[in-house]
């Protein structure tokens, strides 16, 4: 028989209950018991769920209270000095490591003050991983036992998982040198590291631990010659370690076709690949299959919704079967599940004809086993005919062809996505126009989501407060930012967003072509959750988006306020995409909508128009070559596309956050100001990258992730420091994103500092 196996469920919880409990326990309203019990009970309630659907091989360890890779930084002591100083409760110093912690002493406590470690992308996706940051002093030991915890945990209530690992190898590679260490290559940190995976593995087979799954995802990016080389060290050493577990070495997301050398040959158990992503890798990666190692078939898709083609997935699992048996092949998950909404039972008003066509975690589940059931030889007659019923009928559907889209997709040229005029022509025009001190302020676009917005959108969602209420209620909100911030008095403002309830949902909402979801959560980092819109069919916008919101901002105010939209790139990524046409035509299809609300907004006298592109970055495909040059290529095209139609005195602003952002792809844009993140970088390199790039630049100066207030002479330190490398004349000052995570006070508190410390260097380089 094949067995089935899932790499990881969503930790979620099916009503978002770690959520819940998380903010909870950070408020002060419950205790780290009552935190523990939460986390326990989802656990419980997954494995009980995979179980049920007759999975045969489930994941532990899965779980995490922020992220699986800070618990890594705990479990290992990788706990730089400024958090370690505190003697938190090992709990509290892994929140303080991923969200930051500024707290006033009490009787019973002492005062913190810390900032976050940087958050940077897990790969392609829109999860978000806190960064092991690695010093000449971290001191590798275990701090207590999670994974070997949560094995028993599972095996109490009767059931045999297969706990996960991130490897020593990927662990190191995403991780960074410290400040203080900035010599040092986490690498070479690998045989201080390698005793202590010894040791976890030694705890989980004694407590009964069969297999592990012991991620290396970065085996689908191009890897420098030491990085390679380090698997055979690493895995080698655990090799000839008696009394492991049986190793599965898994990777997802892409090919490990050019890192084959360096996996193949070792003596692990099995490895895992994801032929979802990456079928063209089977030949080759079959290839290295050893006579008593399994190869785990990752072929139902860990990052998107759509349901899985049976027949293909079976022809597919067949092929291995075919070369290895059925013993040594498993029918798995592409990746972990964590990727995809829970459970699409959830989903009340979904369209039914939509329905049929998706599958969420849950679902997933009964897919891989059906498939499994299938190779083995069982009679699943009954599921084959239905999912053939099902492709089959997306493939007709009315639901997804739009002529008229595709035409003029087809008739974009080259103009279209050319501003007028160059920059240098452009900004004397909108200096003219807007008349700007140096060191110009702004946000970048949302303000505190306080619970009477959350509230005011459910009521209106309900039916309880009619359009005309609702409206009102987001005009009050909107004047009451719009005050706010010339009371602080920023140079160029926003409305606040105060009614999109995410900046890629509430378009979605609006453009055809789109399916949404009223359950369907995906963690993005900690405690953050995005309910991705589906992109179903051709894209198109029926009527404005923005316009009203925005044209009532700039009517109460004399100050310039800036249009925000969310870019296409942005849209596509942070959406779950099509599977049957390629991103860039979709990206297409959403830049020629965003064009026609940019234009609209010019029109109605928004002469500053921000378009975010923050994802922009995590679509870049994780290897260098052919797909990642046309990406670069396409995704500009489509930012331009959408806001070339503006006049030459009209400002276009975009936005970039949390990511590793290369300069070239910023200015193939050509938009006249850009605000990127950089609260926790201070890199004179990347700041030069931009110095002689000529459109203006927004340096993200503090962290809207984390609820701590920057003194003014943090950002004029900061500001001071940027001034070594970059030019006062392009120079503007805004926070690191948008603050509607954030609280009203320490909103106020923050910004006020901003501005004040951008006035101090006007005053000090206008002299
Ligand atoms: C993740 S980027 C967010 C940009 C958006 N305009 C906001 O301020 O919320
Ligand atoms: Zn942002």
């Amino acid at each position: 028989m094949v067995k089935s196996a899932v790499l990881g469920f969503p930790r979620i919880g099916p009503n978002r209950e770690l959520k819940k409990a998380t903010e909870a326990y950070w408020n002060g309203k419950i205790s780290v018991d009552e935190l523990f019990k939460v986390g326990k009970e989802i656990r419980a309630a997954n494995w009980k769920l995979q179980r049920d659907a007759g999975v045969d091989i489930i994941a532990s360890n899965d779980f995490s209270f922020y992220d699986q890779i800070l618990d890594l930084e705990v479990l290992f002591n990788v706990i730089p000095e400024r958090y370690a100083k505190y003697d938190l409760p090992l709990i509290d110093t892994l929140f303080a490591m991923g969200r930051g912690l500024q707290r006033k002493a009490t009787e019973t406590e002492k005062a913190v003050d810390v900032t976050a470690l940087e958050m940077v992308k897990w790969f392609d996706s829109n999860y978000h991983y806190v960064r092991p940051t690695f010093s000449h002093s971290t001191t590798f030991k275990l701090n207590g036992q999670k994974p070997v915890d949560e094995f028993l945990e599972a095996k109490e209530l009767g059931i045999q998982t297969r706990p996960v690992l991130v490897g020593p190898v990927s662990f190191l590679h995403l991780g960074k040198a410290d400040k203080d260490s900035l010599d040092l290559d986490p690498l070479s940190l690998l045989d201080k590291l390698l005793p202590l995976y010894v040791e976890i593995l030694k705890k989980l087979a004694a407590a009964g631990a069969v297999d592990v799954q012991i991620d290396e995802p970065v085996l689908v990016l191009d890897l420098p010659q030491n990085v390679q080389d380090a698997f055979k060290t690493a895995y080698t050493k655990l090799g000839q370690e008696a009394g492991l577990p049986n190793i599965i070495l898994t990777s997802y997301f892409g090919t490990v076709v050019p890192n084959l050398e360096a996996i193949k040959g070792l003596p692990v158990g099995g490895y895992h690949f994801d032929f979802v992503r990456a079928p063209e890798q089977f030949e080759q990666a079959a290839s290295i299959i050893g006579d008593n190692q399994t190869l785990s078939v990752g072929i139902v898709d860990g990052r998107n919704i759509w349901k899985n083609n049976f027949a293909k997935s079976s022809e597919f699992v067949n092929k291995a079967i075919a070369k290895l048996g059925q013993d040594r092949v498993v029918v798995a998950t592409s990746s972990s599940l964590l990727h995809t909404p829970v459970d699409l039972e959830n989903e009340k008003n979904l369209d039914a004809e939509l329905k049929n066509y998706f599958s969420f975690a849950t679902q997933k589940l009964t897919e891989v086993v059906t498939i499994a059931k299938n190779v083995s030889g069982e009679d699943v007659s009954a599921a084959l005919a239905a999912n053939a019923e099902a492709i089959k009928a997306r493939t007709n559907s009315s639901l997804i062809n739009d002529p008229a889209v595709q035409a003029r997709v087809a008739s974009i040229d080259k103009k279209m996505s050319t501003r007028a005029a160059p920059f240098a022509t452009r900004l004397p025009l909108q200096q003219k126009r807007f008349n700007f001190p140096l060191f110009p302020t702004t946000t970048i676009g949302s303000f505190p989501q306080t619970k009477d917005i959350r509230i005011n959108r459910n009521k209106f969602a309900k039916g309880a407060i009619t359009a005309e209420e609702y409206e009102k209620f987001i005009e009050s909100e909107i004047e009451k930012v719009i005050r706010f911030q010339e009371e602080i008095d920023l140079d160029v403002l926003v409305h606040g967003e105060p009614e999109r309830n995410d900046m890629v949902q509430y378009f979605g909402e609006q453009i055809k072509g789109y399916a949404f979801t009223t359950n369907g959560w995906v963690q993005s980092y900690g405690s953050r959750y995005v309910r991705p819109p589906i992109i179903v069919g051709d894209l198109s916008r029926p009527k404005a988006m923005s316009v009203k919101e925005s044209v009532y901002a700039q009517s109460i105010t004399k100050k310039a306020v800036k249009g925000m939209l969310t870019g296409p790139i942005t849209c596509l990524r942070w959406s779950f995409p099509r599977d049957d046409i390629d991103q860039k035509t979709q990206a297409f299809q959403l830049a020629l909508a965003l064009r026609d609300e940019v234009n609209d907004l010019e029109v109605a006298g928004i002469k500053i128009i921000q378009v975010d592109e923050p994802a922009l970055r995590e679509g870049l495909p994780l290897r260098e070559g052919t797909e990642r040059a046309a990406y670069t290529v396409w995704a500009a095209e489509a930012f331009r596309i959408a806001t070339s139609g503006v006049a030459n005195d009209t400002q276009i602003h975009s936005h970039f956050c949390y990511s590793d952002l290369d300069p070239k792809h910023i200015k193939a844009l050509d938009a006249d100001v850009v605000s990127i993140e950089f609260s926790k970088k201070d890199d004179a390199n990347y700041i030069a990258e931009f110095r002689d790039y000529p459109n203006h630049l927004g340096f993200g100066l503090f962290d809207i992730h984390s609820p701590r207030v920057p003194s003014l002479e943090e950002f004029t330190a900061k500001i001071e420091n940027i001034l070594k490398t970059y030019p006062a004349e392009k120079f503007w000052v805004n926070p690191d994103c948008g603050l509607k995570t954030r609280g009203w006070e320490e909103t106020r508190e923050s910004l006020t500092n901003m501005v004040a410390a951008a006035k101090h260097f006007r005053t000090k380089y206008q002299k």
